[in-house]
């Protein structure tokens, strides 16, 4: 049986590591003499003596991948200009013409690096937008999901990206990504966002809420009229910043954020603790559009006076919620408020999670600005795709039961690189003496949390991924926004106390309308979760067993469920009457644009 699975592990490996980490990154610093500045919107187009149907083909005349051709004619971009038929691309200048400078973008000494070199990628074989079917993404997962939006005159939403100008090169990033239609929260997300609306979006978790902003920003920058940035200081002056709770997520942000933006001119860098400074800050002086950023290092770069955010005219939250319950508070409003940011109406905020409490929503109305609220409901047939069971068990037996579940998974064919299993535990030690432990017993796992280094959390998470270690122990510091493809099962081995860490923890599986199963072992010591699970569980069309609804109907007095005014958000926080007393000046609109799309339900979570 050791053998067994061994082999699974070892056919698992060949060729799969994930080389893209982020520390990591040797970006060619090319000895290329310094050039003219370019404004972003210009840069990758070919000097304008040279006949602009050569690249007008865009997409089919070039290739980009390495030791395949490339630049010529001296252009950093190969030819790769593929945004001719853009509005504001055209003649000398067009919308983006203005003063662009500093340290912006990559007008520098810097050859961007191919961020789908790795994958298996032939965009540019592939016709436009049409309805073929994306790689695995159950799209009828996405029919008839509930949409709740409010605030004033909010835009429609779009179908296809087809139907939004987001720019040609963005647009063959996107199928370079393989995305073939919008999932909802994009599709109402992107415009309300590309109107220059302020948003707070609620949409359940593998949903693709990451592109939702993230292309908004990158389209908004490629496009924008920008103040000049100043030159010639150590300080780096981002145009946007997207602050999210922790490391890997940042790190992943990132990933994603230079595959969206891969050869628009638009630059994006991260920082975030635990991985060394300077570094980071060799990447900044190289110049920076977007910045993803974790709030401590953030913090740190500002007093260090490294970062300036005078220019920021995109702010994104991921995981706003996470950040407070981190205890991040204090530094994001450090960050928004007090330090040289433009106040709400002068920059764009997007607020996104899948879960949104109160203390979220009080915060979110110091930071937005005539905002449009959007929820959008669990992916209608998600209750489906994520298969969640709960079974009793006393904690001296968890280790065993755990067992049996990880044969019963290899004895049903799932194992290997294709099934990854995240076990969520409550404490460091205890990830620690259970990775020992799986390990002492011949099954194949690693751990991540918050006493490890951070390389050695890249590495973990490195090795999960590639399925070189099928099994990842995890405390919560892997529950919010990973994408990780792959995971077929999570099980909590402990179970969280709070109930949005539950729905963040099982939304590892089950991503991007893929089905997966999420078990959790549940005894006394979770009393204080058995009525919001139990409500959860119910909501989601899921087998409740009959002892979890016994506890949950004796479940302490005063422990809130979740339709009881309890954690969990997902309606818009103006409705409530005691908030509006406080802030009659706020713009709660109800009506007009706004209002309920699908199923007729009145809220994705109410
Ligand atoms: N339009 C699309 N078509 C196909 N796949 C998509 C699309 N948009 C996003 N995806 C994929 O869906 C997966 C989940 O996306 P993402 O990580 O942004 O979800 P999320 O909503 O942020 O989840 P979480 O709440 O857990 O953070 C990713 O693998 C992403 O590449």
């Amino acid at each position: 049986m050791r053998s067994s699975w061994a082999d699974a592990v070892e056919n698992s490996v060949g060729g799969s590591s994930d080389n893209a980490g982020i520390s990591g990154r040797n970006e060619p610093t090319s000895a290329v003499a310094k050039s003219a500045y370019v404004p972003p919107h210009l840069r990758n187009r070919l000097p304008a003596s040279e006949p602009p149907a050569a690249s007008v083909g865009g997409p089919h005349s070039f290739n980009d991948r390495p030791g395949s051709g490339g630049p010529t004619s001296g252009s950093r971009w190969g030819g790769g200009r593929s945004d001719y038929g853009r509005q504001g691309y055209g003649g000398g200048g067009g919308r983006g013409s203005g003063g662009w400078g500093g340290r912006g973008g990559w007008a520098g000494r810097d050859r961007e690096v191919n961020p789908f070199a790795n994958d298996d990628v032939d965009a540019e074989a592939e016709p436009a937008f049409n309805d073929q079917e994306n790689t695995g993404i159950n799209f009828d997962a996405y029919e008839d999901i509930p949409v709740e939006t409010s605030g004033g005159n909010v835009p429609p939403p779009v179908n296809t990206f087809a139907e939004i100008d987001l720019g040609d090169a963005l647009n063959l990033n996107i199928r370079r990504c393989k995305y073939v239609r919008p999932t909802p929260v994009q599709r109402y997300a992107i415009p309300i966002s590309l109107a220059g609306r302020d948003l707070m979006a609620c949409a359940q978790t593998g949903s693709g809420k990451t592109a939702a902003f993230c292309f908004p920003i990158i389209s908004g920058i490629m496009t924008g009229n920008f103040p000049r940035r100043p030159r010639g200081v150590r300080t780096v002056f981002p145009l946007a910043l997207i602050l999210s709770p922790t490391r890997e997520l940042s790190v992943q942000i990132n990933e994603e954020a230079k595959k969206f933006s891969y050869q628009t001119g638009v630059r994006v860098v991260v920082a975030y603790g635990g991985a060394p400074i300077n570094q980071q800050l060799r990447e900044l002086e190289r110049g920076v559009d977007i910045l993803v950023a974790t709030p401590g290092r953030l913090v740190d770069l500002l007093e260090r006076a490294k970062v300036s955010l005078q220019m920021i005219r995109y702010l994104a939250l991921d995981e706003a919620d996470r950040m407070l319950d981190m205890g991040f508070e204090p530094q994001i409003r450090k960050i928004v408020e007090q330090m040289d940011m433009p106040p709400p109406g002068e920059r764009q905020t997007m607020l996104f999670s899948a879960t949104f409490p109160k203390e979220i929503q009080r915060m979110a109305s110091d930071f937005l600005s005539n905002y449009i609220f959007l929820a959008v409901g669990r992916v209608g047939s998600s209750t489906d795709l994520i298969v969640q069971r709960v079974e009793y068990v006393n904690d001296s037996d968890k280790r065993s039961h755990l067992m049996d579940l990880i044969h019963a998974q290899r004895a049903n064919g799932v194992q290997g690189k294709h099934a990854l299993t995240l076990v969520f535990v409550e404490t460091k030690k205890g990830a620690d003496s259970l990775e020992h432990w799986l390990c002492m017993n011949g099954f194949p796992a690693t751990t991540i949390h918050g006493d490890r280094t951070q390389q050695e959390r890249e590495m973990a998470l490195r090795s999960f991924k590639s399925g070189s270690t099928p099994i990842l122990v995890a405390t919560d510091v892997a529950a919010r926004g990973l994408d990780i493809p792959h995971v077929a099962h999570v099980i909590n081995f402990d179970l969280p106390n709070d109930i949005d860490d539950y729905v963040h923890r099982i939304g590892r599986t089950g991503r991007a309308g893929k089905s997966g199963l999420a078990t959790a072992f549940f005894n006394e010591n979770n009393m204080s979760l058995a009525k919001s699970l139990a409500e959860l569980m119910k909501e989601a069309n899921q087998e409740v067993p009959d002892w979890l609804t016994r506890f949950a109907g004796r479940a302490s007095f005063g422990n809130k469920g979740r339709r009881g005014g309890g954690r969990f958000g997902g309606r818009d926080f103006r409705r409530d009457s005691s908030f509006n007393r406080g802030n009659s000046s706020r713009d709660y609109h109800r009506g007009g644009g706004g209002g309920v799309y699908g199923g007729g339900y009145p809220s994705a979570w109410d």
